[in-house]
């Protein structure tokens, strides 16, 4: 059996690795591309880091998309604004290859083109990976990767059998699971990405520095998931739950968490030392860093533009895409100062 990963940076060779090393039988590709892609075309392998410790792995790899032919699964783990190139590029040599989205935010009309619904797969992981070096990828969050129906289909026959596939990688706190509501899971992962890429304005630990933050929290916080919350119910967007910590009513009871006087200590104190060892590197703040695009017009401009389709605005996380425009402008890894992120947003919520 054949799975190709077309887009292999930090989520698609993280888990290419890993199927490649619990399923050696697999014939597992990765097209890759830039530093990275270089760096595993000369090693012949991928690195990986994680609670296995350091590993690497012997991969097949190619920079043309073209390879894929004659896969059974290709994985799409390019960012979303790079969809579409990729599957063009890919073109024919899909063939009848289920195609698996790995990816943040809603990018379904970039398949519509390119692949028949019975046959596409849309996912979403709560884990978190990072390209580290060219030709290293670490795990610095487990978590559950959910799989289902693209927008107008019932069926999770096909998300079932992607499940079936991953479930060969035994990693604890990694887990496969299909779901029928995958809309409302993307949702509420959306809303998360949506208050995580502010806090990756002013390169903030979004637990310890922004979050715990209670400026940054009360006014950016609970704004940006407020208007969200506004604009799902405006369009009628039913949020599912999602197994795990990485839920956003997790979250927002957290954030309630955080407004109670001694609650608050507590919570700190447990959670501080965690996430100030491993923070959650955002793979917004990734590309911030390295100067190159990012996905928030798929994430924070989602909103924006199901705000406008119920004719309703949705200005904070308008701004939050402005601000992140206003970053991609300037030099690799430039970012605000913390209170100007909060003075913007204020600026907005008071008027
Ligand atoms: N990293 C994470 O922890 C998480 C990421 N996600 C989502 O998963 C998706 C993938 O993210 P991530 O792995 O971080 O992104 P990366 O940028 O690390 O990986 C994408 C890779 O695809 C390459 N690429 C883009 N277009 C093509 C193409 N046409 N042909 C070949 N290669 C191509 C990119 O190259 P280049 O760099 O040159 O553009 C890059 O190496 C995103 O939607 C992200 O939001 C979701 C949850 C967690
Ligand atoms: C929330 C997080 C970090 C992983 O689930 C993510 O989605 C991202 O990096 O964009």
């Amino acid at each position: 059996m054949k799975v190709s990963f077309l887009g292999a940076g930090a989520i698609g060779s993280m888990f290419a690795a890993l199927l490649k090393h619990y399923a050696p039988d697999l014939d597992v590709l990765v097209v890759v591309r830039g530093a990275h892609g270089q760096a595993i075309s000369e090693s012949g392998e991928i690195r990986t880091l994680g609670p296995w410790g350091t590993r690497s792995v012997p991969i097949a790899w190619s920079f043309d998309p073209a390879d894929v032919a004659g896969s059974d699964f290709v994985f799409v783990t390019v960012k979303s604004q790079g969809t579409a190139e990729a599957l063009q590029q890919a073109g024919d040599a899909i063939g009848d290859a289920v195609v698996v989205s790995i990816q943040n935010g809603i990018n379904d009309q970039a398949y519509a083109n390119h692949v028949a619904p019975e046959r596409l797969v849309m996912g979403m992981t709560t884990t978190n990976m990072a390209v580290r070096e060219p030709g290293t990828v670490s795990m610095q969050l487990d978590g559950c990767t959910l799989f289902g129906p693209p927008i107008g289909l019932n069926s999770i026959a096909a998300a079932e059998k992607v499940v079936e596939l991953l479930n060969r990688i035994h990693v604890p706190g990694l887990e496969f699971l299909p779901h029928s509501n995958i809309l409302g899971i993307r949702y509420n992962k959306l809303t998360i990405n949506a208050l995580g890429y502010a806090s990756c304005l002013s390169a903030s630990n979004f637990m310890t520095e922004a979050l715990f933050h209670r400026p940054w929290r009360r006014v950016v916080g609970r704004a940006i998931v407020d208007e969200c919350k506004r604009v799902y119910s405006a369009v009628g967007i039913q949020i599912a739950r999602i197994p795990g910590r990485s839920d956003l009513s997790r979250l927002e009871n957290l954030m309630l968490a955080l407004e109670l006087p001694i609650l608050d200590k507590v919570v700190q104190l447990g959670l501080r030392g965690k996430f100030e060892r491993s923070p959650i590197v955002f793979s917004l703040y990734q590309d911030l860093e390295r100067g190159k695009p990012t996905e928030v017009e798929h994430i924070n401009g989602q909103v924006v533009r199901l705000a406008e389709s119920a004719g309703i605005h949705a200005p904070v996380n308008r701004e939050i895409v402005s601000m992140t425009h206003e970053l991609e402008q300037q030099a690799a890894a430039t970012f605000y100062a913390r209170q100007d992120v909060i003075d913007r947003i204020s600026k907005l919520t008071a008027s």
